[in-house]
């Protein structure tokens, strides 16, 4: 039915309202008796908005995708207050967009391009977020914008803990003064999040004792983002021996935890996977961030599990992603080089190395 309903709107030389009558025909989009009935169109510089009365019954239907291909344009479908509108863009989004080195207030971030204008993330209203996405897609990338814009705007403010399980590779090549520690391996991410952990109780007893309860109502300035590249790494396996599946068993708990408590003291969790199942992505994890985020992935089924819907299967283009909050928005992200970050942040260059290991000056809980 789709590729019928392609090849007639595109044969016919119809205007966009035409060919999308004709696809709801075509896709049967109506109940017994009534068809959608088109009521106004609102044009901008940059879309055409159709909406349309429907029959009782009738919601909005994935189905309706195909219209994006019939009319050959980038297309938004909702349906809101019984009625079914169309957005038909004039431009697609591009296919890449530098990363401006431009302020922005507090803890937001410009995480990327839609079809309706920059779109902000705000660390304060939303602190935890999962990235999924196939090798070469954009991950990295994405993991770097963030450390550069927080370190950017925030210089005296941020710190960063980072579990780089790529072996290292990726941010040993960053080490700013504002990047606290780094691990390269599951064993230094255990002593990282044990260490962590210790913060965390102290900061809890600080919490308490002055009365606080969110970061957010105090003047404490400062956040900490833990950002797991290749959380994969961390899944304990049968072929392990027993401490080593204690100690990732651990650091599930320990990211898990931050995930459910430590948002309020002013700690963000951004968990990056290049195979989001159950096992990759803890569903602790999952639960708490508000904001899923994910380039290709390979299958509907890994993109159910990355952001609860179906969707960046089909995405196949480089620093192209979903973007999931309360809200779904197809982004680009803009693109930041390594040389670009390190021609900013010389003065920010710390001559000690930061590899976790475990501190042997402070108490342990847990
Ligand atoms: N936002 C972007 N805009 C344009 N191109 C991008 C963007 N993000 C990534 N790319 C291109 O894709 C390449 C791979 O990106 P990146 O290193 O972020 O992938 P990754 O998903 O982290 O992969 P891996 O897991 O293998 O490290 C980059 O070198 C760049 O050429």
């Amino acid at each position: 039915m789709s590729a019928f309903t392609l090849y007639a709107a595109t044969k016919w030389n119809k205007s966009d309202k035409d060919k999308i009558k004709y696809t709801f025909r075509n896709l049967n989009y109506k109940t017994k008796d009534y068809e959608p009935r088109h009521f106004k169109t609102h044009r901008t510089n940059d879309y055409i908005l159709y909406s349309y009365h429907v029959p009782y019954g009738l919601v909005d239907d994935d189905k309706l995708q195909v219209l994006e291909k019939v009319l050959n344009k980038p297309v938004k479908i909702t349906f809101a207050k019984t009625k079914l509108h169309i957005k038909v863009y004039k431009h697609s989004l591009p296919i890449n967009i530098a990363y401006n080195w431009i302020q922005s207030d507090g803890w937001t971030l410009p995480i990327g391009q839609s079809l309706d204008g920059p779109v902000m993330h705000d660390f304060d209203k939303i602190p935890h977020m999962t990235i999924a996405g196939m090798t070469r897609h954009g991950k990295t990338v994405l993991l770097k914008l963030i450390l550069s814009h927080l370190i950017y705007c925030n210089p005296d403010d941020v710190e960063f803990y980072i579990i780089d399980l790529k072996g290292g590779l990726e941010f040993s090549q960053h080490n700013y003064k504002q990047v606290k520690k780094v691990a390269s391996s599951p064993l230094q991410a255990y002593d990282l999040l044990k260490d962590l952990a210790v913060d965390i109780e102290l900061d809890m007893a600080h919490f308490k004792q002055k009365g606080y309860n969110n970061v957010l109502n105090t003047n404490i300035k400062r956040r900490k983002f833990i950002i797991v590249d290749e959380g994969a790494e961390l899944v304990p396996h049968k072929y392990m021996d027993k401490e080593e599946r204690k100690k990732l068993d651990y650091c599930q708990y320990a990211l898990s935890n931050i995930a459910r408590v430590s948002g309020a003291l002013g700690y963000r969790l951004v968990f990056a996977t290049q195979y989001p199942t159950a096992d990759t992505l803890p569903r602790q994890i999952k639960q708490n961030a508000d904001c899923k985020i994910s380039f290709r992935v390979p299958t509907e089924v890994a993109s159910r599990v990355a952001i609860d819907d179906q969707g960046a299967q089909d995405i196949n283009i480089k620093g192209r992603a979903i973007y999931r909050t309360s809200d779904k928005q197809l982004i680009q992200v803009p693109y930041i080089s390594d040389d670009e970050i390190k021609g900013r942040f010389k003065e920010y260059v710390s001559s000690t190395t930061k590899t976790a290991e475990r501190r042997t000056d402070t108490v342990e809980f847990g």
